[in-house]
This record gives C-alpha cells, structure tokens and sequence, in this order.
C-alpha cells in the first residue's frame, strides 16, 4: 500500500484522516502527519487515529510517494522550501491550499514534479465532500485517477480545468459555512417566532438535510421541488417573497463573488505570479 505524508495537522486534514481512514483507503501506519510546532496537537492526531507523526519533512518525502499539503496557503512556500531536496519526479504533491497554482507548487523543484491541485470541502470527513481537482503541467491520467480515488473515498469528485478552481473554492469550499449559517438563521428565526431554542434548532438542521436529501433522492430540480413547497397565497409564498424582497439570491451571489476574490488575493499574497 502507498504511504501519505500530510503536511498540516489542522480542520482540514482531520477530517480527511476520518473520512479516508473510515474508508479504508490508507493504513493509519502508512498515513505520516507533520504540523508546524502544535505538539499537543500531533500527539492528539496520534493518539486518535494511531497514524506516524514525525517533526522530520525529510523523513515524509523519502518514505512516502503522495504528499498532501494541508496548510494555509501562505505556508505552502515553507513546506515545499522544506521538502524540495527531497522530491522526486515519482512522488505525487497533492495541495488543497486555497488560491495555490500548481504551477507555483511545480516552480520549487527542477524535476517534473507531479501536482494536483484539489478543493475539497469539510464535509470529507463524513464522506461527503464536494471535491474539485485538476491536474497540474506534469500530470496525467494516472496522477488524476490516483487522486480521484484517494477523494472519492470521501464523496463526490468533479474533474475541472485549473482556472475553475477559484469559483470552486468559493461556491463548494466555503459553501458549508453559507449553509451552516442558513442553519444558524433558521434557528434564530424559529427562536424569534416564538419556538425553544432546541425545537427551533433541531427543526432548522433536519429541515436543511431533508431539504438536499430530497434533490439527490428524487433527481428533481431545486426549482421543482420549490414549487411543490410554495402553494400559492399561502405561507411559503410569503416567505419567499421576502427573501426575494431582502435580495437572498444577490446576497449568496455576492459572496461567493467575494470569496472567489479573496481566493484571488490569497494568492497573490503567497508569492504567486499568474491567474490561475
Ligand atoms: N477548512 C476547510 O474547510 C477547508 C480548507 N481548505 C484548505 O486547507 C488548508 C488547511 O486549512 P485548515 O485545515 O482549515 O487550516 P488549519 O489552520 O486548521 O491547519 C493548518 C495546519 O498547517 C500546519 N502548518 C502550518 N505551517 C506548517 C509548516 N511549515 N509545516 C507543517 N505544517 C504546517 C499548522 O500547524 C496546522 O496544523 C488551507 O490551505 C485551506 O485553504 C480547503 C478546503 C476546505
Ligand atoms: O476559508 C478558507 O480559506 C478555506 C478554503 C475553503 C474553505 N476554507
């Protein structure tokens, strides 16, 4: 079985370690796990998953052949300064950084390194992440289908060509946090209509579930489904037509807007020349 060296121990590569141990795509002993200077942190992620974490990036990049990089986008230069010497044209670099080009990624080394650029989102660690990849100047068929296995053992997987990958992040990346928050107002919105916190709380979540269950269960559209809800002159419509009224649908627009700009910036901030 191959070995995977995670560079970062933080949110996300959590729960990837969950969703892809849960899958039984990698061995906790074949799984490396390196983080900044959090030894509580380390000696937590050994101690839950009972995967090999070390302080030694050297001793990642020789043993195993897939490096993920899990950190924030202004640390990907540090770990890939740190691991350069000891790449190799057969290892596989897999980054998750928001706004980091392959290109920026293949730049630190003089081989033709393999790079594949994935945005999956949190909800990998129940297996059901929204997850995008494209492949990077030195990857192929192979590189991409060793990466489609590795996050379709944690939900859906869309092939998409680099310059997408902004957008991407911001509408499936960010997009639980939009929906957490939808929960979070529904909950408020019950509470200030009169209902406990608890009730108003476990209707808002069971509400958001049903509510994607049933577009993937029954393949009708959202729109179809929206209608079904709204009868005319009665309760829904009244609803709806305040949102409209609120400019909901401009609002989700423009954050995804803003979050596909900030993606941009991220960027630009982590020493990285060109758009994509
Ligand atoms: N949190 C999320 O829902 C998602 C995050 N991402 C991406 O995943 C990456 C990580 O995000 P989070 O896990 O949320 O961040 P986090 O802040 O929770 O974790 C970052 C980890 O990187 C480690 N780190 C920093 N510098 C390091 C270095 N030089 N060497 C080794 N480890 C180092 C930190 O110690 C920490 O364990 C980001 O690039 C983000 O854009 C992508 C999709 C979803
Ligand atoms: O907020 C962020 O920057 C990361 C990228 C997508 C989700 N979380």
């Amino acid at each position: 079985m191959e070995k995977v060296g995670f560079f970062g121990a933080g949110s996300m590569a959590e729960a990837l370690l969950k969703g892809l141990l849960g899958a039984g795509v990698f061995r906790a002993e074949d799984i490396f796990v390196i983080n900044k200077k959090n030894d509580e942190r380390l000696e937590y992620i050994k101690k839950v998953y009972g995967v090999k974490v070390t302080r030694d990036y050297s001793e990642i990049a020789r043993k195993c052949s897939i490096l993920m990089l899990l950190v924030k986008p202004k640390d990907v230069a540090e770990v890939m300064e740190k691991i350069k010497d000891h790449l190799k044209e057969g290892h596989l670099v897999i980054s998750v950084a928001a706004g980091i080009t392959t290109s920026f990624i293949e730049g630190f080394s003089s081989k033709k390194l393999k790079v594949i650029r994935a945005m999956p989102n949190i909800s990998c660690q129940i297996k059901e992440s929204a997850t995008a990849i494209a492949a990077g100047c030195h990857s192929g068929e192979c590189e991409l289908k060793k990466a489609s296995e590795i996050f379709s053992s944690v939900g859906k997987v869309i092939l998409v060509d680099e310059k997408w990958l902004d957008a991407v992040t911001a509408l499936s990346g960010s997009g639980p946090a939009y929906v957490y928050l939808m929960m979070e107002a529904l909950t408020e919105a019950g509470v200030r209509a009169g209902l406990p916190e608890k009730v108003s709380y476990e209707l808002a979540v069971q509400t958001v579930f049903g509510a994607a269950k049933m577009v993937l269960e029954t393949g009708e559209e959202p729109v179809t489904l929206r209608k079904k809800v709204t009868s005319p002159g009665g309760t829904t419509m009244a609803g709806i037509e305040t949102l409209e009224k609120m400019g909901f649908v401009n609002a989700i627009v423009q954050a995804v807007k803003s979050a596909a700009r900030r993606s941009v910036e991220m960027r630009k901030e982590s020493g990285v020349s060109g758009n994509s």
